[in-house]
């Protein structure tokens, strides 16, 4: 992280450190198109850090280039330890991390070969890293996947059509767990999904998440079901990161314009307040302008992207947030 002054040692264990990644498509082209910027964070095992942001701030990429569906432009991502930027593909190592760390997709429609029989969906990692010692240890890994995700094995034999886009969703879980791994990028695994059914797909990842020690970067637009299953949220906004900092300190301590305005925007499900509140507008001037900024922590282990002269102004932000008991909701009332 930029700048760790203020904190204090701790015990977390790291498994992923993203560091200065930089992903810039379309290089020295008319089209180029910067979708990071020089972003750094630190990922610890066993938690889920959500990643929340407007559509185009780079959440996607970020994910796609931690999993080296990208090759960053700039920067290093260490996986364990190991920098998974450099790895070569084919390499004894890349097929490694390929078992250990899995993607769960926003389309669970798109990302299930129609032709292909659940059994055999779900089954693809464990025969590409020969985990199953039998058709029998096959199936048998199958079933319980299927039963984990809180499908029968009766689905085995068909087809991703005949399930519902929850069912297919599961589907997509096991087929991301049924190579253990140690890491899952979920990216937005329940906005294609009905209301009703997301609180049950996210319920399933927490689960899940307990029982296996599994880590998460949980990628989503949605604010309020990214705090429910969320330990850290990071922002991000036009391809870097603007806060970073536990999920209640996000939602109560909001310090980054940026971060206080989409706060504002997530409805509240009182009319009577609801009814009242206004959006607060972002005001991209005066936190965008062309002084250099980097991460710097605030507060103990919240971090605002901010300029050496905004550091004190943010600083005494937060003290002042945390003196209220209550803090106000985010969002200007009419009263
Ligand atoms: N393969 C690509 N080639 C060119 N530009 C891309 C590519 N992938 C993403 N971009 C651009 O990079 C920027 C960041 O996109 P990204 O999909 O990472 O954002 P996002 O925050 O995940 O948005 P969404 O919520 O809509 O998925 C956007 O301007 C997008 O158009």
């Amino acid at each position: 992280m930029a700048d760790d002054k203020t904190s204090k040692k701790d015990d977390r264990e790291i498994l992923v450190k993203v560091e200065h990644l930089v992903q810039t498509f379309n290089k020295g082209k008319k089209d180029e198109v910067k979708a990071i910027q020089d972003i750094s964070f630190n990922i610890y095992k066993g938690e889920t850090l959500g990643l929340v942001g407007e559509s185009g701030s780079g959440k996607t990429t970020t994910g796609r280039s931690i999993i080296r569906l990208y090759q960053p432009t700039g920067g290093d991502v260490l996986f364990e330890g190991q920098n998974i930027a450099r790895l070569r593909n084919g390499s004894k190592a890349m097929l490694d991390f390929r078992r250990k760390v899995q993607m769960i997709f926003q389309d669970p429609y798109a990302s299930l070969n129609p032709r292909m029989k659940v059994k055999d969906i779900i089954a693809e990692g464990i025969d590409i890293h020969h985990l199953a010692k039998s058709d029998a240890d096959r199936d048998n890994r199958v079933n319980a996947l299927l039963d984990e995700v809180g499908l029968n094995k009766d689905h085995a034999t068909r087809y991703p059509h005949e399930f519902s886009g929850g069912q297919r969703q599961r589907i997509g879980i096991a087929r991301a767990l049924a190579v253990e791994p140690e890491f899952i990028i979920a990216d937005e695994p329940i906005s294609a999904l009905d209301v009703s059914i997301q609180a049950q797909v996210v319920n399933l990842l927490k689960d899940i998440q307990d029982k296996q020690n599994l880590t998460y970067l949980f990628i989503a637009h949605d604010l309020s079901m990214v705090k429910y299953i969320s330990d850290r949220i990071a922002v991000m906004h036009y391809g870097r990161l603007v806060e970073l900092a536990s999920a209640d300190e996000v939602y109560n301590h909001p310090l980054h314009p940026y971060t206080q305005s989409l706060l504002s925007a997530i409805p509240i499900p009182d009319p009577e307040i609801e009814r009242k509140r206004t959006p607060i507008p972002y005001d991209a001037s005066k936190v965008e302008d062309e002084r250099p900024r980097r991460m710097v922590e605030v507060y103990p282990d919240h971090f605002v992207f901010a300029a050496t002269d905004e550091v004190a102004g943010y600083k005494a932000a937060a003290v002042k947030s945390h003196l209220v008991d209550h803090p106000p909701l985010v969002g200007t009332t009419t009263d």
